[in-house]
């Protein structure tokens, strides 16, 4: 399958101009500019397939939002090749802005002092799209989000975030866009608002077979939404791969938790090391969940050990471990 989105030794660095304190320097800088370079993302590579969802995750500043500005074509590489639809997103062609989407959380298309409808009439025009089939989408779009009739016709100032979000949403996706950018599409949100946008981005793609790029700071949308995951770490690519092949890459994943007797504690410790934790006569053993079966015979032939507890380690541990790695 040749993918959607190529993005291949990708390198960008700003130039940003340095200003001096003082009357007297601001003159002097005129004449003479500092400036100082800033490396946002260095050498990054992957590609999107038809149908996948690539998650983007870092801290801040990592380097996402330069990431999807760099594959929307909103900003050009200094280094590498970026292609989507074959081609360069840059040069921004009609074809090219028909198919394609950028949903910026923090930024918003939607006329403030329009309605959502209002403003889906003229994006219709734009886009030459049909008024009525507009229309129609925007309300079939509206139930699935769960947005009222009263609110597409609001004006947009009156409008909650939330409600604001899933008109943004109606708005890039109205000329149904086989290749979607959103950067931080629920931040701000409220729980049930995300489970909503999340289960419409999860919809759209398997109706349309689209390719989409998403930043999020929430683990959640990331576990329930993203085919592959892009780890970027100041500017660097730290992973990249599927999250189970993540999880699986990582030693003694598995925690269980329990109470236990000191003589049983000095038994158990025969076979593994027992960590203990923050309450009272509160253990813990790491394992590999292949040692499941073993770890449960052990505890299980103890008399003295009780409130045993499974977990495995969750994703934000997971990225955490591998941003400090990074740091060593
Ligand atoms: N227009 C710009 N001019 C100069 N520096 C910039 C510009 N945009 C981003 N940067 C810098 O590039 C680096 C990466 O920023 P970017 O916004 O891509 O990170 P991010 O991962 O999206 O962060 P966040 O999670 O906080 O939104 C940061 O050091 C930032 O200060």
């Amino acid at each position: 399958m040749k993918p959607q989105i190529i993005v291949k030794n990708v390198s960008k660095t700003y130039k940003v101009y340095i200003k001096e304190n003082g009357m007297i320097n601001a003159v002097k800088s005129f004449f003479n500019r500092k400036y100082k370079y800033i490396q946002a993302v260095k050498d990054i590579s992957f590609t999107v397939n038809q149908g996948e969802i690539l998650g983007l995750i870092g801290l801040n500043g990592a380097g996402k939002t330069t990431t999807i500005k760099l594959v929307s074509g909103i900003i050009k590489a200094d280094k590498g090749i970026i292609r989507v639809l074959g081609k360069d997103p840059f040069l921004r062609s009609k074809e090219y802005r028909n198919k394609v989407s950028l949903v910026m959380g923090q930024k918003g298309q939607l006329d403030p002092d329009l309605s959502i409808i209002d403003s889906v009439k003229l994006f219709a025009s734009i886009y030459s799209i049909d008024k009525k089939e507009a229309i129609s989408r925007t309300k079939s779009m509206a139930e699935e989000l769960n947005l009222s009739e009263i609110d597409l016709q609001k004006q947009v100032r009156t409008l909650s975030l939330g409600q604001r979000m899933k008109g943004e949403l109606i708005l890039s996706f109205i000329h149904l866009p086989v290749i979607v950018f959103l950067d931080e599409p629920t931040l701000g949100l409220d729980f049930i608002t995300q489970r909503a946008i999340r289960n419409y981005l999860k919809n759209y793609k398997k109706k349309y077979n689209a390719s989409i790029i998403l930043t999020s700071h929430y683990i959640t949308d990331i576990e329930d939404l993203c085919d592959n995951i892009y780890i970027l770490h100041k500017g660097h690519e730290l992973y990249y791969g599927t999250i189970d092949k993540l999880k699986s890459m990582v030693p003694n994943i598995r925690k269980v938790r329990f109470n236990a007797s000191n003589c049983a504690i000095e038994r158990i410790s025969k076979y593994y090391k027992v960590e203990k934790a923050d309450e009272e006569q509160e253990y813990f053993i790491r394992f590999n969940p292949h040692e499941t079966i073993n770890v449960m015979k052990i505890l299980s032939n103890e008399i003295e050990v009780s409130n045993i507890n499974f977990h495995d380690d969750t994703l934000d541990i997971i990225i955490e471990s591998l941003y400090k790695g990074a740091e060593k």
